[in-house]
């Protein structure tokens, strides 16, 4: 049974131009993992509200950050699919969620190269319901509908994999050079708190208080709060953080509804005001550096930690074309090729 890897990503507009931005985050943000409100709630806030008011500043932001190649996120995936290309015999192929790299047209170039089981991987360290899992939904509906005979296994959420954390680890340890900063922020896209709670499979674990996910649950398989907590305690443990001088917040939310706390924004504000002159940010919800880490932490979180009276602060460049990112995505991908025996 030929075997072929698809990785997924979560896609940009075509061009930073408000139309292009408009198309793109109308088909995110109507995903009903995403905005999780009954169709009718949904469509009004993203068709009646967001897209009416959002898309132009959106445009700008994209504008700040686009490189001559075309969208970051895009071009970074790209150059990771071409590296790792070159450590495996599979096909590997690569998609977005969203836009015009299709989930159908990613796995159309691998069944066109004779792939009969796909390693499908989503690129995403940590478990959401607005990353990892829509991916998987609309990829088992595509198959379904185009693909019957195709099979589908997936690389799930590796934010505790001891290779993943050492990779990033060595590539913070990199990136600061030996030098100290008076506090590590670990900043990770945020989700709406209600997201943890829906897929609390216990229904009762997630309080999203400051236990619940230090305690053991087989509810942290699907929590992403738990999840993210684990992966700055890991790197802190593997980078001999001291306790006080690291901490976990929460970036970009979106609405009034109550999103996973703290808010980076208000924590870069914080510890300037407490009188902090260097800090280095660590984000850790990516794995290839986009409009979020470029535009509203490497721009907009330095320049209100210089307006609070910080000096020195650094973005960590997220893990991106690294090679030793590329080589433990290959050697998860060449153990799977030959981890199971083959069908007939
Ligand atoms: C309800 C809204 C959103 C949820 C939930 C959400 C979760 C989520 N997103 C990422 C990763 C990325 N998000 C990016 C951009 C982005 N995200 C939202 C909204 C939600 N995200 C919006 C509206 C935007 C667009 C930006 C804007 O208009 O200001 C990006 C960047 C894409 C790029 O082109 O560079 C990434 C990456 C994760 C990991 C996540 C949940 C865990
Ligand atoms: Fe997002
Ligand atoms: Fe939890």
């Amino acid at each position: 049974m030929k075997k072929g890897v698809l990785l997924v990503n979560l896609g940009s507009p075509d061009s930073p131009e408000p139309k292009d931005v408009k198309k793109y985050l109308g088909e995110f943000l109507m995903d009903e993992r995403v905005i999780d409100v009954p169709l009718w709630a949904r469509t009004l806030i993203v068709k009646g509200i967001i897209l009416n008011t959002r898309p132009k500043a959106s445009a700008a932001a994209y504008k700040k950050i686009w490189w001559d190649e075309g969208s970051p996120l895009i071009v970074i995936s790209e150059r990771l699919q071409h590296k790792i290309q070159k450590q495996t015999t599979l096909p590997v192929a690569l998609a977005m969620r969203y836009g015009s790299m299709t989930i159908k047209k990613g796995l159309q170039q691998l069944v066109n190269q004779g792939v009969e089981k796909v390693f499908l991987i989503p690129l995403y360290p940590q478990f959401a319901m607005a990353t990892t899992e829509t991916i998987l939904v609309l990829a088992e509906n595509i198959r379904n509908e185009h693909f019957p005979n195709l099979k589908i296994e997936d690389l799930p959420a590796f934010y505790n994999n001891q290779n993943y954390i050492d990779v990033l680890s060595n590539s913070i340890e990199n990136h600061l050079k030996g030098k100290t900063y008076e506090h590590v922020l670990f900043s990770y896209h945020g989700v709406p708190e209600r997201h943890i709670r829906k897929r609390d499979i216990t229904k009762s674990h997630c309080q999203i208080n400051g236990i619940c996910c230090k305690t053991p649950s087989k509810a942290h398989e699907f929590c992403y709060r738990h999840q993210c907590l684990e992966v700055t305690r890991l790197v802190a443990e593997k980078l001999n953080l001291k306790e006080g001088s690291y901490s976990t917040s929460f970036q970009s939310r979106l609405g009034f509804d109550p999103w996973l706390q703290p808010y980076t924004d208000r924590t870069i504000e914080r510890l300037g005001k407490e009188g902090l002159k260097s800090m280095a940010i660590v984000t850790p919800a990516f794995v290839s550096d986009c409009l979020e880490t470029l535009e509203e932490i490497a721009m907009e979180g330095e320049e209100i930690f210089h307006e609070m009276g910080g000096s020195e602060f650094t973005t960590v460049p997220c893990l991106n074309d690294d090679d030793e990112w590329v080589n433990l995505l290959a050697k998860w991908i060449n153990t799977w090729a030959h981890s199971k025996p083959e069908t007939v």
